[in-house]
């Protein structure tokens, strides 16, 4: 136990959370805040339903630490319904077009927030009623997408461990796969590939490339796993990338389009991340690659679709509307891709995935964890794949060294500000909380401790989360609070630490969570809070994940893990010997944090 804790001031923070259980800041109405309180949201206990949302007055009396989060007014005149306007405020790439309806978006030194925010409910409302959904106005932000000569800043730069690849042990079973590949000219991509992919700076395929690349282009199912930040995304996308450009003819007939392949993703800004990636290996070249995704212009995106697509790239709840409005069909895909596939396979979005998957394709999936169970189910969709593993499925990266302090709720803000404090304040860190409420708390704690921070969740509108990500990239804003809709995938650079503010509930969570440092062979820093009396149920888990990526178990969590169960990591091929699938009970999702 570190003593340096103060334990003294914070209990009400524990208990104004408490208290406000279902409150309606999560719904967005804002809340009223006193001057005092100001100083210490987790103290306040008077906030409530006043729809004039004075939280967000407040901001302009308060820290003035760009706390973006914080609630304006509705305002439909500031914005641009049509998205033509306020455009390209000076930040190069030209973000922070309005939108209607102000919602909680919110005062920003930087000039973003003032054109109000592209309207979103996206969530149910805590207690479930659908209240949000009856004034629901229409998505109507219209994202500013990267050009063209700013993909190749995306991705991170291979650190010292890279060459540590090679030591991992890798694992394929299914018939007759392919042999791997030992560099990307061996893979015989086209040379518009390769030249993209030496642009991106990338020397030599990472292991899961070498597999998958040579499995895709044989055109087989692909069930594929490998650890958090070693190159997946590539794995699927220059495969089949260089595929379609084969010149296949492009497919708009009427009021539809049918795409040849389709990218599905669970998160919003990871189907961003995804298309600026299939872009970046597609330049120069004829293919069209769109996104679509939920809590943007329905109309804009239609616009693009119908300009012709190769590549969808999609959320599942926004590709749906679409196969619903008969704007997209499935009829040439060629090829599904999976990615964050056990997530995907959830039983929030099997009905949706179900869908796509019936349409006979080649099926690829890919994610750093893949439970035993999901694996069962994903069995049901693949034909005669081939299961690739890199390290144990669903183990964290052993670059990333994982820190554990025991605390009670009580003292977790003001170790966190310690952490903080010690790292110095340009330091790049995210914040993993459970709830889009503590997020909220906490974003406004920090700026209120003149800590430039913003955060991401389900409850803020899509322009708000794509400002805090780039405000986190570019580094504007160091600090990002996030809940579980930034666990998975997304690929930022220099994310010196990660902070589990709040541990979660399942294991393979905690592995994406600490996955967004440490990536691609660089090192990264992992600290946790555990609270004993909460993060029991993961205790053995966190010890089998800490055992097997080499560190050391804190004594008392080695304790705490005799007590439970070890968790199941599905570190095999569930078919074992003659690949045969089983049939599988959905687990329920516990939260979901947004509805695409
Ligand atoms: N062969 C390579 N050489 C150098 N860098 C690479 C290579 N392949 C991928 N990268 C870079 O590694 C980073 C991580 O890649 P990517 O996001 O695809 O990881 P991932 O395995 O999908 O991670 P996650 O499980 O977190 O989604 C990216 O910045 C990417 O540009």
């Amino acid at each position: 136990m570190d003593e340096g804790w103060d334990e003294s001031p914070v209990m009400d923070y524990a208990a104004g959370v408490k208290s406000n259980e279902g409150s309606a800041f999560s719904k967005g109405r804002g809340f009223a805040i006193s001057q005092e309180a100001s100083s210490d949201p987790f103290n306040n206990d008077t906030w409530g339903d006043n729809g004039d949302s004075n939280w967000g007055g407040n901001a302009d009396g308060g820290s003035n630490q760009d706390r973006d989060y914080r609630g304006g007014s509705y305002n439909n005149d500031e914005g641009d319904n049509d998205g033509s306007s306020n455009r390209g405020r000076g930040r190069g790439r030209g973000r922070g077009r309005g939108g209607g309806r102000g919602g909680r978006g919110g005062r920003d030194n930087a000039g973003y927030s003032n054109g109000g925010g592209g309207g979103d409910y996206d969530d149910q409302n805590d207690d479930g009623s659908n209240e949000k959904r009856e004034q629901k106005p229409k998505d109507i932000y219209v994202p500013e997408h990267l050009a063209d000569d700013e993909l190749f800043n995306t991705g991170i730069s291979s650190g010292i461990n890279f060459c540590k690849y090679e030591d991992i042990s890798i694992n394929i079973t299914g018939e007759d796969y392919p042999q791997g590949i030992n560099s990307f000219e061996e893979a015989g991509l086209r040379p518009i590939v390769l030249e993209n992919i030496k642009k991106s700076g990338y020397n030599k395929p990472t292991p899961i490339q070498k597999h998958s690349i040579p499995i895709i282009a044989k055109g087989r199912d692909l069930m594929s796993c490998a650890q958090t930040g070693s190159g997946k995304t590539a794995a699927f996308l220059l495969p089949i990338i260089n595929k379609l450009l084969s010149d296949k003819p492009l497919v708009i007939e009427g009021d539809h389009v049918e795409p040849q392949a389709l990218i599905v993703s669970p998160t919003r800004e990871l189907a961003i991340q995804i298309y600026e990636q299939a872009r970046k290996f597609a330049l120069r070249s004829f293919l069209k690659i769109v996104v679509v995704y939920g809590g943007t212009s329905v109309n804009y995106q239609l616009s693009q679709i119908m300009k012709g697509c190769h590549i969808l790239v999609a959320t599942p709840g926004r590709l749906r509307d679409f196969v619903e409005k008969g704007n997209i069909s499935f009829s040439s895909v060629e090829c599904v891709i999976l990615d964050e596939a056990d997530r995907m396979l959830d039983m929030g979005f099997m009905p949706v995935v179900e869908e796509i998957l019936t349409h006979h394709t080649m099926t690829l999936m890919f994610s750093a964890t893949f439970p035993e169970e999901i694996q069962h189910l994903a069995g049901k969709f693949l034909h005669n794949y081939i299961f690739v593993t890199v390290g144990i499925v669903g183990g964290a990266c052993s670059d990333v060294e994982q820190i554990f302090f025991e605390v009670d709720k009580y003292q977790k803000r003001t170790k966190l500000i310690e952490i903080l404090n010690e790292q110095g304040s340009d330091k790049r860190t995210l914040v993993f909380v459970e709830t889009k409420r503590t997020a909220d708390f906490l974003a406004s704690f920090l700026s209120e401790n003149n800590m430039p921070t913003t955060s991401i969740h389900g409850d803020r509108l899509q322009r708000e989360r794509e400002k805090a990500l780039y405000d986190f990239k570019t580094g504007s804003k160091p600090i990002l609070i996030a809940t579980g809709v930034a666990a998975r995938g997304l690929d930022i650079k220099n994310v010196h630490h990660v902070i589990n503010f709040d541990l979660p509930s399942s294991i393979d969570e905690y592995v994406h969570r600490i996955g967004r440092t440490g990536r691609v062979g660089n090192s990264g820093k992992a600290t946790s809070f555990y609270e004993s009396e909460v993060n029991g149920p993961i205790a053995s888990a966190l010890a089998r994940i800490l055992q097997q990526a080499g560190q050391e178990i804190p004594a008392w969590l080695g304790s705490a893990s005799m007590a439970g169960d070890f968790n199941k990591f599905g570190g095999t091929d569930v078919r074992g010997d003659n690949f045969g699938a089983q049939n599988y009970d959905q687990n329920p999702v516990e939260e979901i944090e947004e509805e695409w």
